[in-house]
């Protein structure tokens, strides 16, 4: 199957503002409107998705008739990737108020990014997911760098929860390189990403990217 790759930023809209929020190293110092601008983008690049769900018809009673609407009628499952994608998560879930949530628990290990993306290495520590089988599995990260995090949270969850019917990966900045990383490792991905950046510095963070997203939404971590 195809991977495919959705952008946002591609057509001028509202998300734009949202970005230019969560990018600014001014309004960043403003941690309630970082969060509520992840949000924001969470319900809009999850509207953008739901254009690919499943759906039937049902019948819908008025006070004075009837209608026909679509439906979701795909399972969903939403996966969580601790710390930084609560905010974005947040937006997503409330646009699938009933789908499953997984988690999972990881870090790049301390000072494997000194030698660049290559060198990046993932600690994963604890998952805790739904059965995954022939459900649509959405991975949730605001930041895709080198894509490593979000392998490894994909192999932690399939190995316990089955593998699911198809899968989508939500970020709000990616980097082409975590993008081609991902559609290598993960054949038939579906990628929907609020921007795409150019490149990695040398500590395979994002450029121009936000800078870290996890401790801007929760404080630096120790
Ligand atoms: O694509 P990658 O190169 O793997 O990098 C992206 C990861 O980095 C951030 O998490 P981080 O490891 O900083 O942890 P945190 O959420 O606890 O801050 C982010 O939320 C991703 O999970
Ligand atoms: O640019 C990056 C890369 C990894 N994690 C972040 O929070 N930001």
């Amino acid at each position: 199957m195809m991977s495919t790759l959705f952008v946002l930023s591609e057509q001028p809209s509202i998300a734009h503002h949202f970005l230019a929020d969560v990018r600014s190293l001014e309004k960043q110092r403003d941690r309630r409107l970082f969060w509520e601008s992840m949000e924001r983008l969470g319900y809009l690049l999850a509207y953008e998705l739901s254009k690919q769900l499943r759906y039937e018809w049902v019948t819908v009673t008025t006070p004075l008739g009837t209608k026909q609407h679509y439906c979701l009628s795909s399972p969903l499952v939403l996966g969580v990737i601790l710390r930084a994608a609560i905010p974005l998560y947040e937006g997503v879930r409330r646009m699938f108020p009933e789908a499953d949530t997984a988690f999972v628990g990881e870090y790049r290990k301390e000072g494997s990014e000194k030698k660049g993306a290559a060198g990046v290495e993932i600690e994963q520590f604890y998952a805790a997911t739904p059965s995954l089988s022939g459900r649509t599995l959405i991975l949730i990260d605001p930041m895709l760098a080198t894509g490593k995090s979000i392998v490894t949270a994909y192999r932690a969850l399939t190995d316990k929860g089955g593998t699911p019917q198809a899968l989508h990966i939500i970020s709000v900045i990616a980097a082409r390189q975590g993008v081609e990383y991902v559609q290598k490792h993960l054949p038939g991905v579906h990628c929907w990403t609020a921007d795409l950046d150019p490149a990695l510095n040398d500590k395979a963070y994002i450029v121009p990217g936000l800078g870290d997203a996890g401790d801007l939404a929760f404080g630096e971590k120790l």
